[in-house]
């Protein structure tokens, strides 16, 4: 699939918010759009995704069925998740097949409401997990997401960034605009910085720290047996197999994994677990970038 000389302009007297932009997107490897808020992103992934049209140049060799998560999942609706689930797959033209694949694809990423819930009562996250569910098991020939981790829940970031690259090497094409530092470590992703309405490669961020994952158990109340924990940590509670049990999952930086550890020891908690693990996904091998100036 090729864009061609897209550009875009909202109304006659505004500047154009993309100002030629020539792309190509090829299987095996996806493109990761950064760029600045209001630099045109989301415009060019409408573009690209068929939702909106360009004021100049042309998308050639769309696939048929495109996978589309909009950066607002527009979930106002009152049907069911199970329903609209069903409802999107038939539009695709996909089987029951999609609709259990996808219902599988929410429980791996720990969704936390029913089928049953209306769609207009779920949290931004869990909106966010049935649009990537849908758009993710649709038989989509290009899937095109919109800042898809800034929902995310901590463990759901990496089952998406698992499952991107899986869909990738499948042949699905992908064209995702992320400001995280999940988007650059897809495997054999191009980081295109869009800019002044055009398009420039971006080097691969460097690598990211490891984190400490630390899990605890304990009776009464869990944040009692942490106390604050530093900036920029991670928790999360589920219930102990005791009435008043609790387990907990912390992801700390590992310069203060000791600290919290000891603390949480001092403090009562029994450790169940310690390990360290990369924050995020290392960067393989990158692919030539093929945007054109
Ligand atoms: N429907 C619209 N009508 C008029 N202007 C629009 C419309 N959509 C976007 N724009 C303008 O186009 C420019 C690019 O917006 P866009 O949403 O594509 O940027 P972005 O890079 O995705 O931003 P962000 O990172 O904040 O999501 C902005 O100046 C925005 O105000």
């Amino acid at each position: 699939m090729r864009l061609e000389g897209v550009r875009k302009r909202y109304g006659r007297r505004s500047s154009e918010v993309l100002a030629g932009i020539d792309l190509d997107l090829e299987p095996g490897g996806p493109v990761v759009l950064r760029g600045g808020n209001g630099s045109g992103k989301s415009t060019l992934l409408r573009i690209a995704a068929g939702a909106a049209s360009a004021s100049a140049g042309r998308v050639v060799g769309r696939p048929r069925v495109v996978g589309y998560v909009p950066d607002r999942f527009p979930a106002q609706l009152r049907m069911p998740v199970g329903v609209y689930l069903r409802h999107l797959a038939a539009i695709h033209g996909a089987g029951p097949g999609a609709v259990r694949d996808a219902t599988e694809l929410l429980a791996e990423m720990s969704f936390s409401a029913g089928a049953g819930t209306p769609m207009l009562q779920l949290s931004k996250g869990n909106a966010q997990k049935v649009g990537l569910a849908q758009a993710l098991t649709c038989g989509a020939g290009l899937v095109v997401l919109d800042e898809p981790w800034s929902g995310l829940d901590a463990e759901s970031s990496p089952l998406l960034s698992a499952r991107l690259d899986a869909v990738a090497a499948a042949g699905t094409l992908v064209l995702v605009a992320d400001h995280t530092a999940h988007g650059p470590r897809l495997t054999g992703a191009t980081i295109l910085r869009v800019d002044g309405g055009t398009l420039r490669p971006e080097k691969a961020p460097p690598p990211v720290d490891e984190v400490t994952v630390i899990e605890l158990a304990g009776d009464g109340d869990p944040r009692s047996a942490v106390g604050s924990l530093p900036p920029g940590s991670e928790s999360r509670v589920v219930p102990g197999p005791g009435p008043a049990s609790w387990r907990l999952r912390l992801r700390v930086s590992s310069a203060e994994g000791d600290a919290v550890l000891a603390a949480a020891i001092a403090r009562g908690a029994t450790v169940l677990s310690v390990r360290r693990e990369p924050s995020v996904v290392p960067a393989p091998p990158r692919r030539r970038v093929e945007a054109r100036p």
